[in-house]
């Protein structure tokens, strides 16, 4: 079994057949790249595919799978058809355009989404045939969305975390994918999920809250069952290994063979791979329309321009290799002279030597995507190019603009951004580079490829430690046993019950929430076997209309009322005075947010806002407790947050409170109290210590143990009853 286990869809090392021996080389692409240096442990592994149709090598596929496991890789070998479906399909036809916000280019196809299914399940299988409970699995990138969720369904303690690498779209981007739930589903079963910048993860949040209902505080979301946290890591490079390249005899040979070829004209430099995503033919045009308005710079400048062939089988990318290589002849043939190319072109794939003696060549580095999830080639080129040298040009739309401010940051969108951008860039005083390369170059040389992967697998270990305090234990087995067998013992047992979300689930408006039959029925049941107080937030005239005909005690309002023996009183000496004063407050942010209300107990008001739309709900909740916290402190007053509820009422008045009540007027060998959210914790707080106390639903909370949900409650319940009878 293997303790830490990187999954990516492609392996760092890539096979190619020649004749009929098998290469195995590194694989570009800014993932493989970046993790190949993280993998280096004795006990890690690196799953994923190979690069090659297991077609093209089926006869040997023993072979090819000894030799990737000497490399520490275990390969998931991929039919032609299920990379029609999963790769070149759903990924790079659906997921990839729709990520980068190329909605005309993303194509949703049924058949494409059953692909992609099945081969994230086939990665699954994979994984468990090596991986138990115990294992440590890093999940990459956007091919394998589904992965986390199949994992979390048979590996329910395992350790695993999530990385996208390219952008998570905003929520009016992603909501049109008709699979949208599955893929949220499938991304939280993850325990940590982590972007590459600050929007992404906001616009990742806000879908799940949008399309799932999950909150997240300060990033870690509570679902019904568990506790993840999103985090942002931005990915960057092995700097040292970029630095220290001009070092290295080879690239100096060749940095000296193309300043010969060179003399001194200058360099500007592009690399990507071959992707509609990255702005090359914008790149192309602006450079034209740059030579066209400042002739002093022709013969003196030269565009390198190397396009690693991609993802071919994609009719987008096909027609983007046209397009460049029309343009490349186009400028070639207007502005080229007997001695003067203007661009060079490089159509494959440049090993790390060749590209460093580029990067440090390269006077100016113009890395201006649509849209890329981070850019590695930015940060090479930073760490490689001397420090008096290199200016870079980015796009604001990549990543990496967030941490590399000291580039000249364009709008790739605009011809005229990058154009002056160019001129900017040929024309930057030395002092001016030597300033911005220095500070960017630090910042790399500290947060290096290997400081991103220590803090993403530390950030995973502390998620599991942050979700140890949410885990009171779930009911079941033994300790449910050990609870029955109790309450059976006892001579005298209480029962505590809050109502809304404990009994019942929540529904749109609080009075629609009513008892149904089976409810009532139980609550009789359970009025046989025990002391029942039903301790709930809501007015005494629904409680006593619901319940009245009970033999259990109610506590409306929080403990402001109790109903015993067919009657209600007030348990302390409170006013309403204050509502007048608060009353305005609430008016004003109801009226602000559309769908919340107030409702008027007797000693408290309460802002409801479960029907506004989430995220404004959300955020004027928190602006209107910021509002009220000055307002009724010297009133003697308190806010109190409950699910979807704000309730201003007299400080003293809380459920723990009121359970006091009852314990001081009676004796009791057996305390049981249930409850779903924080009015609740109260409760649980102030019960002796040997009380039963139950959380329904998951969360951080002071109960021993946990339920699912309503219905687990009520099962609960029912088997009270039966021990007893
Ligand atoms: O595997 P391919 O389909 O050939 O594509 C190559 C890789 O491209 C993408 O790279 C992304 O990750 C980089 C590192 O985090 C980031 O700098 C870049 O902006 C992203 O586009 C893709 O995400 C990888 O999965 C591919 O392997
Ligand atoms: O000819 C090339 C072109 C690119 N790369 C590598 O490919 C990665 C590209 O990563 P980036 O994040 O810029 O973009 P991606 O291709 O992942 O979208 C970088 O690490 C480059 O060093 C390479 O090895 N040879």
């Amino acid at each position: 079994m293997s303790r830490f286990i990187v999954v990516s869809n492609r392996l760092p090392v890539t096979i190619t057949q020649v004749e009929d021996q098998f290469r195995f080389e590194p694989s570009v692409g800014g993932l493989a790249t970046a993790l190949s240096s993280v993998v280096t442990n004795e006990s890690a592994l690196w799953l994923g595919w190979p690069g090659l149709p297991e077609e093209d090598f089926s006869g040997q596929k023993e072979e090819v799978k000894a030799s990737l496991l000497e490399l520490r890789c275990f390969p998931v070998c991929l039919s032609q058809e299920e990379l029609e479906t999963f790769y070149y399909g759903f990924s790079n036809r659906t997921l990839w355009p729709l990520f980068h916000y190329f909605l005309q280019y993303t194509i949703f196809d049924h058949r494409f989404w059953e692909g992609y299914r099945s081969v994230n399940e086939k990665y699954a299988e994979a994984i468990l045939s090596i991986a138990d409970e115990e294992a440590i699995i890093w999940i990459h990138d956007y091919q394998l969305l589904l992965l986390p969720g199949l994992l979390r369904e048979v590996l329910p303690r395992a350790t695993i975390g999530f990385f996208l690498h390219i952008p998570f779209p905003s929520y009016e981007v992603f909501r049109v994918l008709p699979w949208r739930r599955e893929i949220l589903e499938g991304l939280l079963g993850a325990d940590l999920i982590g972007f590459h910048t600050f929007d992404y993860a906001r616009h990742f949040l806000s879908s799940v809250r949008r399309l799932l209902g999950y909150e997240h505080e300060l990033g870690l979301i509570v679902t019904g069952t568990r506790a993840v946290k999103v985090e942002v890591f931005p990915i960057s490079i092995d700097y040292r290994k970029f630095s220290e390249a001009p070092a290295d005899q080879e690239v100096r040979d060749r940095i000296e063979k193309i300043r010969k070829e060179l003399g001194d004209r200058r360099i500007v430099l592009s690399v990507d791979r071959l992707d509609y995503t990255k702005g090359i033919p914008q790149r192309l045009l602006a450079f034209e329309a740059f030579l066209e308005r400042y002739p002093e710079f022709r013969e003196k400048v030269i565009l390198i321009l190397v396009g690693v062939p991609s993802r071919t089988e994609v009719e987008h990318y096909q027609e983007l290799k046209s397009e460049v290589d029309e343009l490349i002849g186009r400028i070639n043939g207007r502005f080229g002279t007997l001695g003067w190319t203007p661009i060079w072109y490089l159509s494959r794939v440049l090993h790390f030597k060749e590209l460093a003696a580029l990067y440090y060549l390269a006077d100016v580095a113009m890395v201006t995507p649509l849209r890329d999830g981070m850019n590695l080639i930015a940060k090479e080129y930073v760490a490689t190019v001397p420090e008096e040298k290199g200016t870079l040009i980015l796009s604001e739309m990549a990543g990496a603009a967030a941490e590399l401010s000291e580039a000249i940051l364009v709008n790739p969108f605009s011809l005229e951004d990058l154009v002056g951008a160019l001129k900017e860039a040929l024309s930057l005083p030395r002092d001016e580079r030597l300033v911005r390369n220095r500070r960017m170059k630090e910042r790399l040389r500290r947060y290096d490829i290997h400081r991103w992967a220590k803090e993403f697998v530390q950030a995973l270990g502390e998620v599991k430690k942050t979700q140890e305090n949410f885990v009171s234990f779930l009911l079941t087995g033994s300790e449910r046993q050990k609870v029955i067998s109790a309450f059976k013992r006892s001579e005298n047992p209480i029962f505590f019950l809050d109502y809304d979300g404990t009994l019942v689930s929540f529904v749109g408006r609080p009075e629609k929430a009513f008892p149904d039959p089976e409810l009532k029925d139980l609550l009789r049941g359970l009025s046989k076997v025990a002391r029942v107080v039903l301790i709930s937030g809501r007015d005494q005239e629904t409680l006593s209309n619901w319940f009245g005909d009970l033999p259990i005690s109610l506590v409306a309002e929080h403990g402001v009322f109790i109903w015993e023996d067919g009657k209600w009183f007030v348990t302390g000496d409170f006013t309403e005075d204050w509502k007048e004063t608060v009353r305005p407050v609430l008016e004003l942010y109801t009226d602000r947010t559309p769908g919340s209300f107030i409702e008027e107990k007797r000693y408290s008001l309460v802002w409801h806002y479960r029907l506004a739309e989430s995220e404004l709900g959300d955020m004027r909740a928190h602006e209107l407790k910021e509002a009220l916290l000055d307002l009724v402190h010297p009133l003697g007053l308190m806010v109190l947050e409950g699910n979807k509820v704000l309730e201003v009422k007299p400080r003293e008045i809380n459920k723990g409170e009121a359970a006091r009540y009852f314990l001081e007027r009676g004796t009791y060998d057996f305390i049981l109290a249930m409850g779903d959210d924080w009015t609740d914790e109260y409760l649980f707080e102030a019960l002796p210590s040997d009380s039963f106390t139950v959380k329904i639903g998951y969360g951080l909370t002071k109960a021993r143990y946990r339920l699912e949900n309503v219905k687990g409650a009520r099962q609960f319940l029912e088997e009270m009853i039966k021990a007893k009878s």
